[in-house]
């Protein structure tokens, strides 16, 4: 992902066709009973914090030093709670024996496994592998740390605190950064482009690393905010309509596929806890910036590799905090591998092409970046082309999953703002660009607020805003 717009995150570009048949639309992750799960909380999904909502009501009171911290991880504390949040959830850190090892497409081992439960995410296997911790036992909380489960038994907002305090440190990236012999950015920062997309701004420090929790706590509120039955059922006959009737996508131009509502809300649902369970993690979201103070308008999560906005490179360690990116879950593959399957039919039956996989290449994603726009986040033009020089020039595709709130779209040829097309992006969209495609230039130009479906809202709870995820192989 080389944003080559000078700052302005991230990449990819273009042409093609493609048929079709058979779909299935169906949830890979979960069985469509718990589609609509009873005795869900009831929350108010647009009363809560903003962007200024992110610090967390925990503070450290060890009195250790971040290299303290990082020497004597085992002295970890667990954090000190504010009184807001005495009755908080817990997380159960569950020890296992064995680190399974592995890797690839549909493989077996190398990815955490995402168990999820209305209210429980078990994050399995080596998601906290100490084999992604140099030097560690694997043993950073006084217990092994290849299973993790999270349990919510009641809140969820504080024990997500919690377990960033345990397994992260908050870091002014301003340290790290600013020392001599940190690699120079690749780019020089662009002035805001013609499409008068900035997005850049100045802050004080590089980077933010401090708990971003993508979904809001859950209040007692009355039940006037819970989307009506009425909504909710709406959400779902469309759903089975859309699969019935074949309506799975178009191709929007050769070798770029966008697979509409393809993720069912109950993968949503899925995904949204997993990225939320990982991104208070190590290595989970922050805000991503630049030396210069300049940073991006969203907050940014690497999984199996880390992208470094600041010098285009991809590498095994974020540099902001040598914190090792947590494994792709499993059940993401499986997404990403149908969604590149349904895009070769829907090449087939729409350009009545022989090999869909000529213009759009198979990928196995080691790769995948994690983003949440709030309201006004947004991201410039830019082309992804920070993975390997055989990637690009084979044009493995970027597979694109949209949760949330919708998204305004811009792809084409060209950096400029009158030159490119525009589409919106729903949640459950999946967008597949390779081939011809891989290297357009594209960007978010903004996120339309209240858009999310509401049993997405009131599964998960999601903050305003949407989640993206990006998979590529590098
Ligand atoms: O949010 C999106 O839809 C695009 C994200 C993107 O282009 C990127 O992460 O490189
Ligand atoms: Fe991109």
């Amino acid at each position: 992902m080389n944003r080559d717009s000078g700052r302005t995150h991230r990449g990819g570009r273009s042409s093609f066709r493609g048929c079709y048949s058979n779909r299935s639309h169906s949830s890979v992750m979960s069985n469509e009973n718990d589609f609509f799960p009873i005795g869900s909380n009831n929350f108010d999904h647009h009363l809560q914090v903003g962007d200024s909502g992110e610090k967390s009501c925990y503070t450290r009171d060890d009195g250790m030093s971040q290299s303290q911290r990082r020497r004597f991880p085992n002295n970890s504390p667990s954090g000190s709670r504010c009184s807001k949040h005495e009755n908080a959830t817990v997380y159960e850190y569950r020890p296992k024996t064995s680190w399974p090892a592995g890797t690839g497409f549909g493989g077996q081992n190398d990815t955490p496994e995402i168990l999820g439960t209305p209210d429980a995410v078990v994050l399995k296997d080596d998601c906290l592998s100490p084999s992604r911790y140099p030097g560690s036992t694997g043993s950073n909380l006084g217990v092994e740390r290849d299973q993790i489960e999270l349990s919510s038994v009641e809140e969820t907002e504080s024990c997500a605190a919690l377990l960033h305090y345990d397994l992260s440190n908050k870091v002014n990236i301003s340290d790290s950064v600013d020392k001599p012999g940190t690699p120079k950015p690749s780019h020089e920062r662009s002035p805001p482009n013609s499409s008068g997309i900035d997005d850049l701004s100045q802050a004080k420090c590089q980077a933010v690393v401090e708990p971003f929790d993508i979904c809001l706590p859950k209040i007692a509120t009355p039940v006037m905010l819970k989307p009506s039955l009425l909504v909710k059922n709406r959400e779902k006959r469309n759903e089975l309509k859309r699969s019935a009737e074949g309506q799975i996508g178009n191709v929007l131009r050769p070798g770029m596929v966008l697979l509409k509502k393809y993720l069912s809300i109950t993968d949503q649902v899925k995904i949204v806890r997993a990225c939320r369970a990982l991104g208070l993690g190590s290595g989970g979201f922050y805000q991503p910036g630049y030396r210069d103070g300049a940073k991006l308008h969203l907050k940014m999560m690497c999984l199996g590799k880390n992208w470094d906005p600041e010098t285009g490179n991809y590498g095994d360690l974020r540099p902001i905090d040598s914190v090792v990116p947590p494994g792709i879950p499993r059940e993401f593959y499986q997404l990403v591998e149908k969604a590149i399957k349904d895009s070769h039919s829907l090449i087939q039956q729409k350009t009545k092409a022989s090999h869909a996989e000529d213009i759009l290449p198979w990928m196995s994603p080691n790769i995948c970046i994690v983003n949440f726009y709030s309201a006004s986040g947004r991201l410039g033009l830019h082309q992804d082309k920070d993975e390997s020089p055989g990637s690009l020039r084979k044009g493995l595709p970027v597979v694109s999953f949209s949760i949330g709130d919708a998204a305004e779209f811009l792809y084409g040829d060209e950096r400029e703002v009158d030159k490119v097309e525009k589409v919106e992006l729903e949640s459950g969209d999946v967008l597949v660009f390779g081939g011809r495609s891989r290297h357009i230039f594209h960007g978010v130009t903004a996120i339309k607020q209240k858009t999310a479906p509401g049993s997405l809202l009131e599964e998960t709870n999601l903050r305003p805003g949407r989640l993206n995820l990006t998979f590529r192989e590098y």
